[in-house]
């Protein structure tokens, strides 16, 4: 389709084309002989342990998930977190893969040995499916925040200038004849290059993917060629994975190798934007939504509302004003990102533009629900300090009234990050409603201690503490007055809350439009009783909003 769309009015429809138990390679998929994949390794032919038949059997695909294994497949045998692949090297034999990848002999099967598999499985898989991002223009996107939304806005202009484009996002992956919900941000990467050898076969001629820290520093992006990227911005996430900071900042910096990237368009509002700049080796655009002189492409007389968001673009050729319907400010930061990568790519800015400005909304990120009550309320997907940083003040500006916020922290990720979301909802909101996200297989209520005691710290706002997600919804609701802002955050599009082993749907902005609803019904508020020790308010008056 020419002319940019966002998901909300995505003309593709679903078909069920995924990876995993329904996994339908690409038809022009050829087999490889493994001693060519043998040679692709670089492995000496016979090295490692072979048939003992001595077949050279022929591989069709690759994936490293013994349950989706379709005849014919290499299968990755990994080193996990909870189990080592080669444990299911019977599943894989039963359902007919025709070798392996490992790091050790699988029984049963011709086994490629190698140190560390999951790092020579993207180059492998590319190989397999005849490079397809050396046929298409492929932008990535990495960066703390603005990935998906980026990736949207990239999306919707590759789209409007003409290009048959896919798009490869933590909210779906689409490709011109099949879209789905993605399992992760990026892909792993046998999926990563079937879905690009999809889109080759399919006609498209691009793609906007977004490109995670954990995608790079678990090699899901190797084997892919990138005509440019772009780096958002850098924030604390993820140090679970990374440990350190400056490990998370050489994960992203990874991508702008030059055997990966030929085009680097950064950020330089950002203070690792600025030193990622200076030490790219690909030549580098950059960008400042600050309206930052030195940037080649700038945002000045930037407005945002509850309605819309609009600038003054300044950059090679052009001075114009851009008119979005995405909310924030920090879409500015995305809409400069993508436009300039993808004028750094050869397009044509107004082409681009046309379709920016086309795209209604990126599903979670700051979504209005609007069911006639006299306060905004929005769902979205911050969940990190450096988005809450963002995110608050530009609400704090749609109110003349209180700030409500709703959180909580996922489990089993970074514990460092739970205290200071608190502490930031605290100070830059008014009322703080601490709830579940999806605790994972920790303890929800030392989950939700560990926010709330940030939140408590802060002492600048009402903090209470619900762990029913619903019923915190509607106490935000409830306490509302006209004029007030309320934001449910860090779930965005997500529709599932996952604890204790058990997964069940939970939709904020569903659960937000029935609160909204029953209070259009009700009148004033559904009034939520809650037990006396589920309220703490560590202060009750609040401070005038001209204070903040
Ligand atoms: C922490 C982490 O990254 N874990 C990854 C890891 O899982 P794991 O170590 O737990 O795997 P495991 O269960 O021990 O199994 C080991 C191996 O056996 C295989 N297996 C397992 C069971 C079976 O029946 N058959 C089988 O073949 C598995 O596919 C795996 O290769 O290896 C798996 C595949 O090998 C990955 O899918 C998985 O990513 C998980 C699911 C994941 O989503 N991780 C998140 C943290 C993530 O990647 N997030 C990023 C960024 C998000 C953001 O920006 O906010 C993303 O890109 O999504
Ligand atoms: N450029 C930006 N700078 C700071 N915050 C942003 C920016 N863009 C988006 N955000 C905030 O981050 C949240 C997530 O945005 P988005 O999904 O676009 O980023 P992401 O990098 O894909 O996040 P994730 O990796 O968690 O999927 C938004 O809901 C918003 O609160």
């Amino acid at each position: 389709m020419v002319g940019g769309a966002g998901w909300l009015n995505d003309p593709v429809t679903a078909t069920p084309a995924t990876h995993g138990p329904h996994r339908r390679p690409p038809p022009s998929t050829r087999a490889v002989a493994l001693s060519e994949l043998r040679g692709v390794l670089g492995l000496p032919p016979g090295a490692g342990p072979a048939d003992p038949s001595g077949a050279d059997p022929a591989v069709r695909g690759v994936t490293l998930d013994s349950r989706h294994v379709l005849p014919g497949d290499l299968y990755a045998a990994l080193p996990g977190a909870r189990h080592h692949g080669a444990q299911f090297a019977g599943q894989a034999r039963a359902s007919g893969a025709a070798a392996a990848l490992s790091d050790r002999p699988l029984p049963g099967l011709p086994t490629l040995v190698v140190p560390d598999p999951r790092a020579v499985l993207g180059p492998l898989a590319a190989h397999l499916h005849d490079h397809p991002s050396h046929h298409l223009e492929v932008y990535g996107v990495t960066g703390t925040n603005g990935k998906t939304s980026t990736t949207h806005l990239l999306d919707a202009g590759l789209r409007s200038a003409g290009h048959r484009t896919g798009m490869i996002s933590g909210i779906r992956v689409r490709t011109p004849e099949w879209s789905r919900p993605a399992q992760r941000t990026t892909p792993e990467a046998p999926e990563l290059q079937e879905t690009l050898a999809a889109l080759r076969e399919q006609g498209a001629t691009s793609a906007a993917v977004e490109v995670s820290s954990h995608g790079l520093a678990l090699h899901r992006v190797d084997g892919t060629r990138f005509r440019a990227a772009v780096f958002t911005n850098l924030g604390r996430d993820h140090l679970d994975l990374h440990g350190d900071q400056e490990s998370y900042f050489a994960a992203k910096a990874s991508l702008f190798a030059p055997h990966r990237c030929a085009l680097a368009v950064v950020n330089v509002d950002d203070a690792h934007g600025r030193r990622l700049a200076a030490q790219v080796r690909v030549p580098v655009t950059t960008f400042s939504a600050a309206g930052r002189r030195e940037a080649d492409w700038r945002a000045t007389e930037v407005r945002a509302d509850a309605d819309r968001t609009s600038f003054r673009l300044l950059g090679p050729g052009t001075d114009r004003r851009v008119r979005l319907h995405l909310l924030g400010t920090h879409q500015v930061d995305n809409a400069l990102g993508a436009v300039a990568a993808l004028h750094a790519g050869g397009l044509n800015v107004e082409d681009v533009l046309r379709g920016m400005e086309d795209l209604t909304a990126v599903s979670g990120r700051l979504q209005r629900i609007d069911e006639g009550q006299p306060f905004l309320a929005l769902v979205d997907y911050a969940h990190n300090v450096a988005a809450q940083r963002r995110l608050l003040p530009f609400l704090r500006t749609l109110t003349g009234g209180r700030l409500v916020v709703v959180l909580g922290a996922t489990g089993e990720r970074d514990p460092g990050k739970r205290g200071p979301l608190g502490r930031t909802a605290a100070q830059l909101g008014d009322v703080v409603i601490v709830t579940d996200e999806s605790p994972h297989d920790d303890d929800p209520a030392a989950l939700r201690e560990a926010v709330a005691g940030g939140a408590r710290g802060a002492a600048s706002a009402q903090v209470h503490v619900e762990a029913d997600r619903d019923r915190a919804i509607r106490l935000a609701v409830s306490l509302a007055d006209p004029g007030d802002v309320v934001v449910v955050s860090g779930r965005g599009h997500d529709g599932q809350l996952v604890a204790g082993g058990r997964t069940r749907a939970f939709d904020d902005g569903a659960r937000l439009r029935a609160a909204l609803a029953q209070l259009a019904r009700g009148g004033r508020a559904p009034t939520v009783l809650l037990p006396e020790d589920q309220v703490r308010k560590s202060m009750v008056a609040r401070p005038p909003c001209s204070s903040r």
